[in-house]
């Protein structure tokens, strides 16, 4: 397949007329080609429109229909070959195995959710027969499924160039709604994002859809990404990035004469409590363990343990002897973007030089352009208390651990901190008193609570949550990964005494989609009403 840079909208393909830029190679900063023309007005107008057009008739495909549009994208991705894994890694510095890895995670998520489509319990079909004879008052028939909410924007992310990118998470999760997606492509990875545009455009051809179920655009988050997000026919906003940007999208979406749910997934630390029966047993593995995780991808990942929080004593000399010594070991890697190295390197200098803070290990010196040296650094409880600078994420290897005094210090640093994707323990059986207290804790903050484990590696599955309270996303009620995330581009509607051959096929009395309905309050497997 030929990287043309073009964006795609509908069943076309054309080159933006505004300012042109290329994809950077971080690892030599050179400019890679071909050239991409950014798309302005005129193109948010067109795919905004023929996403519209394809609404209604896209949101009314047939289970199996969907889900198999879902397994094409899949197979279509495949079907490039080794081109996207040599482009993501040039546009990301990001390694074969890696992206490998995350190709594998992307068709596998298409491919749960087509699973999910043809299951068809997101419909959450619901039937309350008429009873006429009812006293004082009769009941009408009464029958809910869910419905596609409309048009969905969704913005690439630049750390998973393909787990969260153009046909990542939020593009299945909004396509297997039923919701037509304009996705807004990450600058970072141009390429990528127009060999995976094409398998989707590909897909919805050789599935016989409107064309409108899917455009992809490039240029300025400011100009088209706002554009796209203000445009009346956009329903719903799918984002994982920074925190100003995503606070930046859900004022837009809020400003609209008819406001739309945003789901921003921006900004976590990441809490891990080592608790002391834990602690005291294996110090020296959690240590090791701990930094594998903090630099893995050169720390790029929203579940990055940023903090580390422990009661002060010397099995926590322990571990950080361990850290310190396995991260002084750790070889730079390069990052993703030149901006967000420099964010890095920015965020890395400011917490060092705060005076309450030590710098307890960096790793091996960098070696060539955007490269991430991991950082290690300590501090108290009480500065932590006192210094909201210490709390804020910084993207990249590094981490703060906090030296607690006790466990009522520990818990007023969680009490503290901001929403979270995740909270991990690490525990022994006679830490169990302590987890108990301080689990309501973590509910409240967090979105997804481990044991024993490493917040990084998300699986794809049907009971993962990753979400939480704000800033780790803007709608703690849903997650962005897993089957749940379809939940965010639907909405029920109900039918009251529509007859029965005018009702949606998931409502009538026949279950001609074999669907669990709950009918009269009693959750029942494929059958008619009543049966
Ligand atoms: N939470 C995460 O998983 C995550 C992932 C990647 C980056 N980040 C953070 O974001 C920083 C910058 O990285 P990035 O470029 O990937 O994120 P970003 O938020 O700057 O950009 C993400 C996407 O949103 C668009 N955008 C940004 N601001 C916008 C605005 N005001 N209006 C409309 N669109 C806008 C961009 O054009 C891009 O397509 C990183 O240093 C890191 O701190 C967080
Ligand atoms: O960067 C955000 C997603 C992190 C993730 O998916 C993972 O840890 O696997």
């Amino acid at each position: 397949m030929t990287i043309r840079g073009e964006m795609l909208i509908g069943a076309t393909a054309l080159r933006g007329a505004e300012t042109e830029f290329h994809a950077i190679d971080p690892a030599t900063g050179a400019a890679l080609e071909p050239g991409f023309g950014g798309g302005g007005a005129a193109e948010v107008e067109r795919a905004c429109a023929l996403a519209w057009e394809a609404f209604d008739l896209y949101r009314e495909t047939g289970l199996e229909a969907r889900a198999v549009f879902l397994e094409t994208i899949a197979a279509n991705i495949l079907a490039i070959g080794d081109e996207l894994i040599v482009r993501a890694m040039a546009e990301s510095g990001l390694p074969r195995p890696r992206l490998e890895g995350e190709r594998g995670r992307t068709v596998g998520q298409l491919r749960l959710f087509a699973r999910t489509v043809r299951e068809g319990s997101w419909l959450e079909a619901r039937i309350d027969p008429a009873q006429p004879t009812r006293a004082p008052l009769p009941r009408a028939d009464l029958r809910q499924r869910h419905i596609a909410l409309g048009p969905v924007a969704v913005f690439g992310a630049s750390n998973f160039p393909l787990a969260f990118s153009v046909a990542g998470g939020d593009t299945a999760s909004a396509l297997a709604a039923g919701c037509p997606v304009v996705v807004k492509a990450h600058s970072a990875h141009p390429g990528t994002s127009e060999l995976i545009g094409r398998a989707v455009q590909a897909a919805v051809a050789s599935c016989g859809l409107p064309e409108g179920v899917f455009s992809l655009l490039f240029g300025s988050g400011s100009r088209i990404g706002a554009a796209l997000v203000a445009d009346p026919r956009v329903k719903a906003v799918g984002f994982t990035g920074s925190r100003r940007g995503g606070v930046s999208l859900t004022q837009v979406a809020a400003a609209r004469a008819e406001p739309i749910p945003v789901y921003a997934e921006m900004s976590s630390i990441n809490p891990v409590i080592l608790l002391s029966a834990a602690l005291a047993a294996r110090a020296e593995a959690l240590g090791a363990g701990f930094v594998g995780s903090l630099t893995m991808g050169a720390g790029q990942f929203c579940t990055n343990p940023g903090l580390v929080l422990a009661l002060d004593g010397p099995d926590l000399e322990r571990f950080l002897t361990a850290a310190a010594e396995t991260l002084g070991g750790a070889a730079p890697s390069t990052m993703l973007t030149p901006g967000i190295h420099a964010a890095y390197v920015e965020g890395v200098a400011r917490i060092a030089a705060n005076p309450a803070v030590e710098v307890l290990a960096r790793g091996q010196q960098t070696v060539g352009p955007h490269q991430c040296r991991p950082g290690l650094f300590t501090s108290s409880a009480e500065a932590f208390l006192s210094d909201p600078a210490l709390h804020e994420e910084i993207f990249g290897a590094a981490s703060l651990v906090i030296r607690c005094p006790d466990v009522a210090a520990l818990r007023a640093v969680l009490e503290r901190l901001e929403g979270q994707l995740t909270a991990t323990l690490h525990m022994d059986a006679a830490d169990a008193d302590a987890v108990r207290a301080l689990l309501p804790v973590l509910e409240r903050k967090a979105g997804r609570i481990l044991a024993n484990g490493w917040p990084t590696g998300v699986e794809v599955c049907d009971a993962m949550v990753h979400g939480g309270p704000f800033p780790a996303t803007s709608d703690s009620r849903t997650t962005s990964v897993g089957t749940l995330a379809i939940r965010r581009f639907l909405r029920p509607v109900c039918y009251q005494d529509i007859p029965d051959s005018l009702l949606p096929e998931a409502l009538r009395d026949g279950n001609p989609l074999g669907l669990w309905r709950r009918v009269d309050g009693v959750l029942a497997a494929a059958g008619g009403v009543g049966g």
